[in-house]
């Protein structure tokens, strides 16, 4: 999966035409977010530098779909400044900033029974369905089933949406996701609904993605689900950052149990992380 062309950071900005070292993925001052007139994210400060893969965690309700979907540039802050892929959103083309950054979403919205390898090709759209009358290059179809080997998806001509099974749904959902080469990948519960086994497919899947080069930034509720080679974490509660830095140095017993306000112990054994509840 590795090109070692994608590990250089000096690309082309999206829209801007000039090439300028582009480093850092996400940056984050004073995020403030305001919805139905109730402040939800309370002033953040984060950032992710590229090639890192981050974990953001914290009890339901936290804001961590709210944080994501402002480093996907899909929503604005109310306040502060976002600097996603080093534009600052709010100056910058959005449409072209999305290009260069893909998001897997368990509740992917698709309507219609697509393939699994015109699902993949909706990824070089960035569209959800298939574009009427738009057909791919040679080189997005060689991409696309050259993605499907990696993912392990498609083997079956017939398998289709409504009939896949959740973790055939979300290899598929992350070979669409690698069809424009991002530069970050935001993962929203990429586990939800998998049995063990599909679980486990899914964390060494997530746990190849460094080697394309691409940045990620994963939620999960479950430490279990945390590949190995996650680098960074956030904790947040009630829409402020507890934490957020080197993997070890968050995911610590009194940071932890701070963001969930439950005293909870975590252990990492073999790269990968438990979290158990302290009973009283
Ligand atoms: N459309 C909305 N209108 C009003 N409030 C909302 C809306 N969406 C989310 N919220 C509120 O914003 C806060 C943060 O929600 P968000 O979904 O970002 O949290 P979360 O950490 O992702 O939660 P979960 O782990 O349960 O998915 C919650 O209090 C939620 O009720």
């Amino acid at each position: 999966m590795c090109d070692p062309a994608r590990a250089d950071p000096r690309r082309t900005l999206p829209g801007g035409g000039r090439t300028v070292a582009r480093v850092t993925a996400v940056r984050l001052e004073g995020v403030r977010f305001v919805r139905a007139g109730r402040e939800i994210l309370h002033g953040i400060d984060l950032t992710v530098e590229r090639g890192e893969q981050w974990a953001l965690l914290g009890p339901n309700g936290a804001g961590k779909s709210t944080l994501l979907s402002i480093c996907s540039a899909t929503t604005f802050p109310s306040r502060g400044t976002a600097r996603i892929l080093d534009a600052q959103m709010g100056r910058v083309d959005l449409r072209e900033l999305r290009r260069s950054i893909a998001v897997v979403d368990a509740r992917h919205p698709l309507g219609s029974n697509l393939s699994v390898r015109d699902i993949v090709l909706t990824g070089a759209t960035s569209t959800i369905e298939r574009i009427p009358r738009w057909e791919p290059s040679q080189a997005e179809v060689e991409r696309a089933e050259d993605l499907m080997k990696q993912l392990a998806v498609g083997d079956d001509p017939t398998q289709r949406w409504l009939t896949m099974s959740q973790g055939e749904r979300g290899r598929t959902l992350i070979a669409r996701a690698l069809m424009t080469e991002p530069d970050l990948m935001i993962l929203d519960e990429p586990s939800t609904g998998l049995d063990l086994a599909a679980r486990e497919r899914m964390i060494a899947t997530i746990d190849r993605l460094p080697d394309t080069g691409v940045t990620t930034i994963m939620v999960t509720h479950h430490f279990e689900e945390l590949p190995a080679r996650v680098s960074h974490a956030a904790l947040m509660s009630a829409g402020r950052l507890i934490a957020a830095g080197p993997v070890d140095e968050v995911l610590t017993d009194a940071l932890v149990s701070e963001a969930y306000e439950h005293p909870i112990t975590v252990e990492r054994v073999g790269g990968r992380w438990t979290a158990r509840a302290r009973l009283p």
